[in-house]
């Protein structure tokens, strides 16, 4: 296997009598507890603050250029280059900072639950609630049957070290750091705990395209007749929501690859964003939330230990992090069939898209291609309010490849397959972000209900002139007027306005896509007759 320079000190760290090994979740709340680390809630889930960081900071994300990575990695604003030398000095400074502590904490799990594809991962924290956490999230012990001798990815977190960005080559005190070469993650001056979770993703997605598999930034679910269902969707938009969905088995919520065998998740627990979260609207998720849960950021009344999810004081970003049987009826395989039906979510802050629509296979792959979102306030740092993005794949800060591999892998699999696609908006309608309203979770889990039992396929549809997209006139459980986004403007001329300023947003981002079919390239959206629709 693979011997490397950084083996020797972090064999060295994991030996220090300060480690504490594969700790049991009562002894991580326990150890959490005792250390000051964050507070019981009343529902006995782990409360605990983050600080200064409460979000992912993209802009802290490197990736090392080495022999490993130099042709593989598509170089850019999202993965941005870092020297060996920079890595190799923050790894020795935060191996001293390791071995310098009381008490340091070791979690050996796994990413992807097929054990043909499986990633062993070792995670170090300084903090006993970050490798609960790393325990709940990622899958657990792999058991000796699967150990298969394949070196484990390993994450230093350790948010107590920070960098000095004249010295150590960072943008900030704050970096997460991926090296392929020598299958490490540093992450240092961050408390956030999904930089540890969507840093294992980044792994997925470089490694799993060579052993021909899809990793897919998508929630999934499979219903009584084993009929799979993926839910892609940038942050915020509604993986984790629509797939906990008690008619149906979840898979996972957030993380899949697809292979030939059909579709795995990658880890092991849920990590659902809290605000708001009621327990009429969504019981699944409020009642996963219990001993050996971790709530991150949560308000929490001092005097009741009541979990307050009204409250954005801290941020709006707030989570629950849960293993996935927290949920009722999570599949114990965590695997499922070639999916039937694939569900792009999309929160539309112009309030333009229609709340579902039928994609031809052409469309699935212009909207897969352009991944319009709005990225949603508090997931990243600086991100106050809605604001629109094109996000490639639905998942673009995490993906190391160029984006068309991962396209064109969906968009051979979608046609092996006969996958039918729907574009739902879960964001605004009735006008844009401020003035109109966000599309009621009721109505979308009916439109999603209606789309996976076949209902919309006999439904008939109209043509929606700007996008081109097949609106169903009727869905059940769902009035016709909220399907046809125009009717749900008062201002007709606002809302053509608005709909052609959306479709020239869609027209600049895919003039990047120059080795797209013209197929492809015509299923977009058409400024020209939003001109004509708005006269
Ligand atoms: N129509 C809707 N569809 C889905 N989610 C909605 C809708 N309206 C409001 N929400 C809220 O949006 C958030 C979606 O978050 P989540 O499911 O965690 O997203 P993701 O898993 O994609 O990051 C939840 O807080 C949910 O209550
Ligand atoms: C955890 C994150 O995303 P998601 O809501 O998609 O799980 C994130 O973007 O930090
Ligand atoms: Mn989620």
């Amino acid at each position: 296997m693979m011997s490397s320079r950084f083996s020797n000190p972090l064999t060295r760290v994991l030996e220090g009598e300060n480690v504490q090994m594969d700790l049991p979740v009562s002894r991580l709340v326990e150890t959490s507890l005792s250390r000051g680390e964050g507070a019981l809630s009343s529902n006995g889930a782990l409360s605990v603050e983050t600080g200064e960081y409460t979000g992912r900071s993209p802009k802290d994300k490197f990736i090392v250029h080495d022999s490993a990575s130099a042709e593989k990695v598509d170089w850019g604003n999202v993965n941005r280059p870092i020297s060996r030398e920079v890595f190799s000095s923050l790894f020795d400074q935060m191996i001293e900072h390791l071995e310098n502590k009381e008490e340091l904490f070791v979690t050996n799990g796994a990413a992807g639950a097929d054990a043909s594809y499986q990633l062993p991962i070792r995670v170090i924290n300084e903090f006993a609630w970050h490798n609960l956490f790393a325990r709940q999230l990622f899958l657990r012990s792999t058991g000796p049957d699967r150990d298969t001798g394949m070196e484990p990815f390993t994450i230093i977190s350790a948010p107590q070290f920070k960098a000095d960005p004249e010295q150590d080559g960072t943008d900030s005190e704050t970096f997460i750091i991926l090296s392929f070469e020598e299958r490490v993650i540093l992450i240092g001056g961050t408390e956030y705990a999904g930089e540890m979770k969507k840093s294992i993703f980044s792994v997925m997605n470089y490694l799993l395209p060579e052993q021909d598999v899809l990793p897919m930034h998508c929630s999934a679910n499979v219903g009584e007749e084993g009929d799979t269902a993926l839910f892609f969707g940038l942050s915020g938009t509604g993986k984790t929501t629509l797939s906990a969905d008690p008619h149906r088995y979840l898979i996972g919520d957030d993380e899949h690859g697809w292979s030939d065998n059909g579709i795995f998740n990658i880890e092991g627990g849920c990590y659902a964003k809290c605000v708001n979260l009621s327990k009429k609207k969504e019981p699944q998720i409020w009642n996963a939330i219990r001993f050996g849960a971790v709530l991150e950021n949560v308000h929490v009344d001092r005097t009741t230990g009541d979990p307050d999810y009204t409250h954005t004081d801290l941020t709006e970003n707030t989570r629950a992090a849960y293993p996935i049987d927290n949920i009722p009826n999570a599949l114990e395989t965590s695997a499922a069939g070639h999916p039937s039906t694939i569900i792009f979510l999309t929160a539309d802050a112009f309030g333009v898209l229609p709340p579902i629509s039928r994609l031809t296979k052409e469309q699935a792959m212009y909207h897969f291609l352009s991944g319009y979102t709005s990225k949603l306030a508090g997931t990243e740092r600086g991100i106050t309010e809605p604001e629109a993005t094109f996000s490639t794949c639905f998942g673009s800060p995490f993906l190391p490849l160029d984006a068309s591999v991962y396209a064109q892998m969906l968009g051979a699999k979608m046609e092996h397959h006969g996958t039918q696609v729907f574009l739902v908006n879960t964001g605004w309608s009735g006008g844009p972000y401020g003035t109109g309203e966000r599309i009621n979770l009721s109505y979308t889990r009916a439109m999603i209900q209606a789309a996976l039992e076949g209902d919309l396929q006999s439904s008939e549809m109209t043509t929606e002139p700007v996008f081109g997209l097949h609106i169903p006139l009727q869905c059940p459980g769902v009035p016709d007027e909220l399907l046809q986004p125009a009717s749900t403007w008062e201002d007709k001329q606002a809302y053509a306005e608005k709909a052609k300023e959306l479709a020239h947003r869609f027209e600049n981002n895919f003039l990047k896509f120059t080795n797209v079919s013209q197929a492809v390239q015509d299923a977009g959206p058409s400024s020209r007759t939003a001109e004509t629709a708005g006269r």
